[in-house]
């Protein structure tokens, strides 16, 4: 019995969230004494995931699949039962969150998400998870026999682990589904938040929209996807989809980079599963400095400008 895991990718390449997975699927088949097994969907090169420690990868490759979750929780339930498994790992990414219940669903599994660590506890299989916005954590226990669990971003490092793996080419049934994605056209150029690697967020600081634009540059500068707190949505400053926070979209990026954002706690909410959070502020009392790694008290108007410069200039040198 092997541990399966599902890693996501974009545009054939593996983000670090599918490395997470892959990872964590490994130190809990080792906990386990087992194998992992990983299933992926078009990715170019899935031979990269022995390098993370999968003993086998099975690859679907048919360029006519675009996502859909209905189709791809039957391929990896498919899988499942083809790997006689009875664990499913899955990132916590918007395509993640699609796709869990769906799995669990089909594959009658107990699922837990936000998961932040290896169960603590095998019998009965208890895992930590996150909850109330972040704010605590839960050990939970998952008592059904089949188990989906959905790891949270940033929670579990990549870790190399070189195998030799059987890499085999994966031709699921298909059943036919109620709904079929034709085609996928982008809202726009933008990088999603959810699944941004760096956010750049800006606040009412900012003091109108025409400012944003340092903020859209260096968000370009970095390729990262752009955010803001929510007075600058309500505003109208920037559209409701970048509000971020409690009641806005949650952030768990690599680097967030919060610019004339006081830091109030419904905020810190939705974007304290950043593993780097950087704040730029006059007021060197503002609450976002406690939660944050890096800091600069500055006025915003003279920091960005030169960030923005340094980086060009460092990105030129490092071409
Ligand atoms: C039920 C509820 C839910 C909420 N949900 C959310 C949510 O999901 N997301 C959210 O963001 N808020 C939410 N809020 C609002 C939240 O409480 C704060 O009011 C809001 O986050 C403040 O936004 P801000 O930091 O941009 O603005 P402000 O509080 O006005 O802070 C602006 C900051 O900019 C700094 N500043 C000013 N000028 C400069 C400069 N030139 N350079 C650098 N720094 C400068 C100031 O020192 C200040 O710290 C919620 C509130 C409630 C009651």
């Amino acid at each position: 019995m092997s541990v399966l895991v599902y890693a996501d990718n974009s545009e054939g390449k593996f983000k670090k969230s599918a490395l997470e997975v892959v990872s964590y699927g490994k130190a809990l088949a080792n906990q386990l004494n087992t194998d992992l097994t990983v299933i992926t969907i078009n990715a170019t090169e899935p031979e990269q995931l022995q390098k993370y420690g999968a003993n086998k990868i099975l690859f679907v490759k048919d360029d006519s699949f675009i996502f859909n979750a209905k189709i791809y929780a039957g391929i990896i339930t498919e899988a499942a039962f083809t790997s006689n498994t009875n664990i499913i790992i899955i990132d916590s990414s918007t395509n993640g969150k699609y796709l869990a219940p769906l799995l669990a669903a089909k594959f009658n599994a107990g699922y837990v998400s936000n998961v932040v660590s290896a169960p603590s506890n095998l019998t009965p299989f208890t895992v930590k998870r996150k909850t109330f916005s972040n704010k605590a954590f839960s050990n939970t226990v998952i008592t059904a026999d089949s188990k989906v669990i959905g790891l949270a971003k940033n929670a579990f490092e990549v870790k190399e682990d070189p195998t030799t793996a059987e890499v085999e080419e994966f031709s699921p049934v298909l059943l036919s589904t109620s709904v079929k994605s034709e085609s996928i056209e982008k809202a726009s150029g933008k990088i999603a938040i959810a699944d941004a690697d760096i956010v750049v967020s800006g606040g009412r600081g900012l003091k109108g929209p025409e400012n944003f634009k340092m903020i859209e540059e260096l968000a370009d500068v970095l390729g990262a996807a752009t955010a803001c707190s929510k007075p600058v949505s309500d505003m109208g400053w920037r559209p409701h989809g970048e509000h971020v926070g409690q009641t806005g979209k949650p952030v768990a990026a690599n680097l967030y980079i919060a610019i004339a954002i006081s830091g109030a706690i419904q905020h810190l909410a939705g974007v304290n599963a950043s593993k780097t959070k950087v704040v730029i502020n006059t007021d060197p009392e503002a609450p976002f400095f406690k939660a944050a790694d890096y800091g600069i008290v500055g006025d915003a108007f003279e920091v960005v400008p030169q960030l923005i410069e340094k980086l060009k200039a460092f990105k030129v040198e490092n071409a």
